[in-house]
């Protein structure tokens, strides 16, 4: 079975099925150029089993295992029943040094990785730090991509962002909007160095045949986010701000912007799932939108917040703050073809991420 879409690079091809066929490594002449080929010499395993879910015991790296996606990524394998998960912290690992990441993955081989760590935040930590978001997020892809490479990974996992498409793409966002005009400016930085992520999985599947694939998630939230007061993302910071401001009996709560953006929420165990999805059933060229298919305005966000965390004051709006993109609804067709779709509504997602909040969260 084959999906095409119009852009040039874009041939997606259900891998699986191809692969299950006994002579391997012939393409079709039509699919030669863009066709991912095992290359036999680099394969790792004694029983050589291709697909990732049916062997449990094989090696997985997941970079970034404690935040928001990595840890949601662990509990899915472990519930699947994957018994042989590398694990790194950045204290034990820092992914960042080129020498390091190498001397690791020439010692673990693993079979597969995902990659989940990066220097992430929102719209003010990105507008603070870009050089921080610019470097950081190229040290560690490119490090751990290349070396992945080089040990004989299998099948590699990159996530990007739905911040790599320009700031007045259409909506919703095609996979083939990606370099069709300006980024929003208080993510570029960090949008550029995920818009060289997914390039570099292109270039070495392109060059060298190899199994690297990149998805694009839209805005996260769930168990283990990041919940600082100015540098996580809206849904935490919200979360964070109407429990205090419950507990604490004020009379109102500060939003920032103007409350009309529209944004676009998955709840991270969505993600992990289409994450192992992608692991399993895509091998093509073209980076793949993950989203939800429902958007919000931020005002409409924090009406529900505050329903849910049971917040009875005000809101005030900070206009001094900055909007950031106006709307980034993704068009997540593509994955639906292959057979995705997402389970937890957003309300059912707040409730569950507030429970978690209340029982581990420390203020
Ligand atoms: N959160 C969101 O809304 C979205 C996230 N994504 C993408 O998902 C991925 C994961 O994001 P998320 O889980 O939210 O981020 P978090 O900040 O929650 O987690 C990032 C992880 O990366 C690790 N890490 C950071 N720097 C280093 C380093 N130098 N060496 C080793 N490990 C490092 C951290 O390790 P440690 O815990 O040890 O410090 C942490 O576990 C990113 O690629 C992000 O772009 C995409 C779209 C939306
Ligand atoms: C996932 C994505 O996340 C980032 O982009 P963003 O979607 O703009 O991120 P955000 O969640 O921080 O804000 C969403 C909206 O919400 C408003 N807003 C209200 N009140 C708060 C608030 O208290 N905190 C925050 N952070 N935002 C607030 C805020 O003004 C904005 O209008 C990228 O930088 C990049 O990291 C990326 O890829």
């Amino acid at each position: 079975m084959m999906f095409k879409s119009d852009s040039d690079h874009s041939t997606l091809r259900l891998w699986r099925s191809q692969r299950r066929k006994k002579d391997r490594l012939t393409a079709t002449a039509s699919t030669t150029n863009l066709s991912l080929r095992p290359r036999p010499r680099l394969k790792m395993g004694s029983n050589n089993i291709d697909s990732f879910l049916s062997d449990k015991s094989a090696k997985v790296f997941v970079a970034g295992h404690r935040g928001l996606v990595g840890s949601a990524i662990v509990r899915k394998l472990l519930q699947l029943g994957f018994t042989n998960l590398v694990l790194r912290t950045r204290a034990e690992l820092d992914l960042t040094r080129q020498s390091d990441v190498e001397a690791f993955f020439s010692a673990e081989k693993p079979r597969f990785v995902i990659v989940a760590a990066a220097k992430v935040g929102g719209i003010h930590a990105n507008n603070t730090y870009p050089a921080d978001f610019i470097a950081i997020n190229l040290q560690i892809q490119t490090n751990v991509i290349d070396s992945a490479y080089r040990n004989g990974v299998e099948k590699l996992l990159f996530l990007g962002s739905s911040c790599i498409y320009p700031k007045f793409a259409p909506q919703p966002i095609p996979e083939n909007a990606l370099l069709t005009g300006p980024l929003e400016p208080t993510n570029e930085w960090y949008a550029i160095a995920k818009i060289a992520g997914i390039k570099m999985c292109q270039s070495y599947m392109i060059q060298y045949k190899w199994d690297a694939i990149s998805g694009m998630p839209t805005n996260l939230y769930g168990p283990y986010d990041n919940f600082h007061p100015e540098n996580s993302h809206v849904l935490p910071a919200l979360m964070r701000r109407f429990h205090e401001a419950k507990v604490n009996g004020a009379k109102e709560v500060v939003v920032w912007g103007t409350g009309s953006p529209l944004r676009e929420f998955l709840h991270v165990d969505d993600l992990a799932d289409a994450c192992v999805f992608l692991m399993e059933e895509y091998s093509g060229l073209e980076h793949l939108n993950v989203g939800s298919g429902k958007e919000v305005t931020i005002k409409e966000l924090a009406e529900l917040m505050k329903e849910v965390v049971g917040f009875e004051g005000n809101l005030v709006w900070d206009t001094s703050k900055p909007d950031g993109t106006p709307r980034k609804l993704m068009d997540s067709s593509k994955l639906a073809e292959l057979g995705w779709k997402p389970k937890i509504s957003l309300k059912n997602g707040l409730v569950d991420t507030y429970k978690w909040y209340l029982e581990n969260v420390k203020l």
